[in-house]
């Protein structure tokens, strides 16, 4: 038997202006943290209710695929630190000259600094080998985690947390170390701790290596224009 909409509906009015100005706040001022972790744990009602954030993310046929794996262990933080610095000078020889030496420059992570990492993880097989809404498209899975990453990451914003999202890695290397089964995906390695001070801009805006491009340049009506999709 279906259920009553009346029973199951609730009211969706647009939130007071004070409401809407936080959300957006949020947003906003949400950033990329690499250096500015202090070094207090966070409590462990505050990991749930930002984990709780994470979970309430919208997925694909409901899958809700993720796992948070919640790494605190000092050793194992340095063991993915050392995992970072090997790709990162990789990553850093991919690059040319001044170009090269501005990539040296930057700080892109803080692995060792956060008190926390979080590695998020997908698993595909969560809802059976079927899912609603992932027939056409295998990706989606993984799009669904990172829906739940970005839910986290802006209600750490809120709580004065930053958060920040680790790639500069071989997979393999945080699988071994982590112990995650082949079959499972790894999204996101994310640091987290609580922050007194944020950058205004994102980092690497500030830094000179790439700025915010304009939106209405990014925003196109009824067809694909190639003309401007290339910035
Ligand atoms: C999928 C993905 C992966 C990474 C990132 C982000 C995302 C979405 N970012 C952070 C990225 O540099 C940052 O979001 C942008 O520079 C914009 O800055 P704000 O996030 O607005 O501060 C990032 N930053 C970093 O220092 N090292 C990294 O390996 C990564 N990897």
């Amino acid at each position: 038997m279906r259920p009553d909409p009346k029973d199951v509906l609730v009211h969706a009015q647009a939130f007071s202006a004070t409401e809407r100005e936080a959300v957006y706040r949020a947003i906003e001022t949400r950033r990329d943290v690499r250096d500015q972790f202090l070094p207090e744990p966070l409590p462990d009602d505050l990991i749930g209710r930002l984990l709780g954030a994470a979970h309430n993310a919208p997925s694909v046929g409901f899958m809700q695929p993720w796992n948070f794996i919640l790494v605190r262990d000092p050793d194992v933080r340095e063991a993915a630190w050392r995992a970072f610095s090997r790709a990162n000078e990789e990553a850093a020889l991919m690059f040319d000259g001044e170009r090269r030496d501005t990539y040296r420059s930057l700080k892109l992570e803080g692995i060792r600094k956060a008190p926390l990492s979080i590695c998020v993880t997908c698993d595909p097989d969560r809802a059976g080998s079927v899912v609603l809404g992932r027939t056409h498209n295998p990706k989606m899975d993984a799009f669904s985690t990172v829906c739940a990453v970005q839910n986290l990451w802006l209600a750490a914003r809120a709580e004065g947390v930053g958060v920040g999202w680790v790639s500069i890695f071989h997979d393999a290397d945080i699988r071994a170390l982590l112990r995650i089964p082949e079959r499972i995906e790894i999204v996101a390695w994310l640091c987290l701790g609580f922050v007194d001070e944020l950058y205004r801009e994102p980092e690497l805006a500030v830094k000179g290596w790439r700025q915010r491009l304009p939106l209405d340049e990014l925003v196109f009506h009824d067809r694909w224009q190639e003309a401007d999709a290339r910035l």
